[in-house]
């Protein structure tokens, strides 16, 4: 049943903030951030920062409005999680007829702001993650299989290709292997968070790869994700599509994600186990992608 009722009062501010997932959309921004300020000039001309900062305005508010979507959605579930009950429909804060009209008319806005203040590259792709991460992830996928997130997670990767798109028009190898490192980080980001949030995951009846497959399986799909990334991560140093202040960073801060997630593909748990090195792995993660893109930028301004 919906959480719609006449009784409920307007609401807060807040609970609308909540609905766009703001701590997590800071990483999908700063990597849409810093796809566009590593993008060469075209002919000879960066982007306008008036419209680099609409373009990224444009990114927070089409990834806000996703999770807002998504939480329409899924308020059924978030429901059965601890980890979400309190968000503002599952807790009965809000008509989700208002998240709904939020989500639909912020997505609306975010796109055609990006088509006429940036340019059709942008707001194409823009479109297309809002479109994934709503309707092929949180619509299609994720009640389905374990590996919902493998394929839902490209929504996640599209930020820098938006952000590169939006100061180029154009898409290039460099912002690709951008896309494959975020899509091939997802799995194990995410994984290692799975691994201790399991029993919630079960409990709302989610097929996620620890309550299908076991921790096994997960931990060895750690560790096997984490080698792509790695190759993704450290490549545009050897293509020399960056230099050697990315290539040392990157090389460095992928090593330690290696060690970090080989314990936790290694590891086989009692059953009052405190997940220490799952939780470390997780929190990493999300460090090291902030880390990654943040040298990509400084390389960037260091040598151009
Ligand atoms: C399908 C793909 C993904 C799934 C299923 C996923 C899942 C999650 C979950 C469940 C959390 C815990 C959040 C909470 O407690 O509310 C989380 C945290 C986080 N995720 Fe992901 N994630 C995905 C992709 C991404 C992507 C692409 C990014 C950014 C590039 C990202 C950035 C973060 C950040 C920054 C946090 C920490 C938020 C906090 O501090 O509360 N995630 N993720
Ligand atoms: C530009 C643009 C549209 C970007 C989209 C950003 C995006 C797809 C981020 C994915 C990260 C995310 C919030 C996953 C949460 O999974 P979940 O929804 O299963 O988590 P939950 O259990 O916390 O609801």
């Amino acid at each position: 049943m919906t959480a719609a009722t006449p009784l409920l009062p307007p609401a807060d501010w807040r609970d609308f903030l909540a609905l766009t997932k703001p701590r997590v959309m800071t990483l999908v921004v700063f990597t849409g951030l810093c796809g566009m300020l590593a993008a060469p000039p075209v002919n000879g001309h960066t982007i306008h920062p008036i419209i680099a900062f609409t373009a990224i305005l444009c990114i927070a508010l089409g990834a806000g409005a996703a999770g807002a979507l998504n939480q329409w959605y899924e308020a059924d579930l978030d429901a059965k999680m601890r980890r979400t009950q309190k968000r503002p429909l599952p807790d009965g804060r809000m008509d989700r007829q208002a998240a709904l009209h939020f989500g639909v008319g912020l997505a609306a806005f975010s796109v055609i702001l990006m088509f006429v203040a940036v340019n059709v590259a942008a707001a194409a792709i823009l479109t297309v993650s809002i479109l994934f991460y709503v309707l092929i992830y949180t619509v299609w996928l994720k009640r389905r299989t374990p590996q919902n997130i493998v394929i839902g997670g490209a929504a996640g990767a599209f930020p820098p290709l938006i952000g590169w798109a939006a100061a180029t028009g154009d898409v290039a190898l460099l912002p690709l292997l951008l896309f494959g490192l975020v899509f091939l980080w997802t799995p194990p980001h995410f994984w290692a968070l799975a691994l201790f949030v399991k029993t919630d995951y079960a409990n709302a009846g989610v097929p996620m790869l620890p309550v299908v497959a076991g921790e096994r399986v997960t931990r060895t799909h750690i560790g096997l994700y984490t080698i792509p990334m790695a190759i993704a991560a450290v490549a545009p140093w050897p293509l020399g599509l960056t230099g050697p202040i990315y290539g040392g960073i990157a090389t460095a801060t992928t090593i330690l994600f290696g060690v970090l997630a080989l314990i936790v593909a290694t590891r086989t748990t009692g059953a009052d186990d405190t997940m220490k090195p799952e939780k470390r792995l997780f929190s990493y993660s999300i460090l090291y992608l902030f880390v990654v893109f943040g040298a990509l930028v400084v390389d960037r301004w260091v040598f151009a």
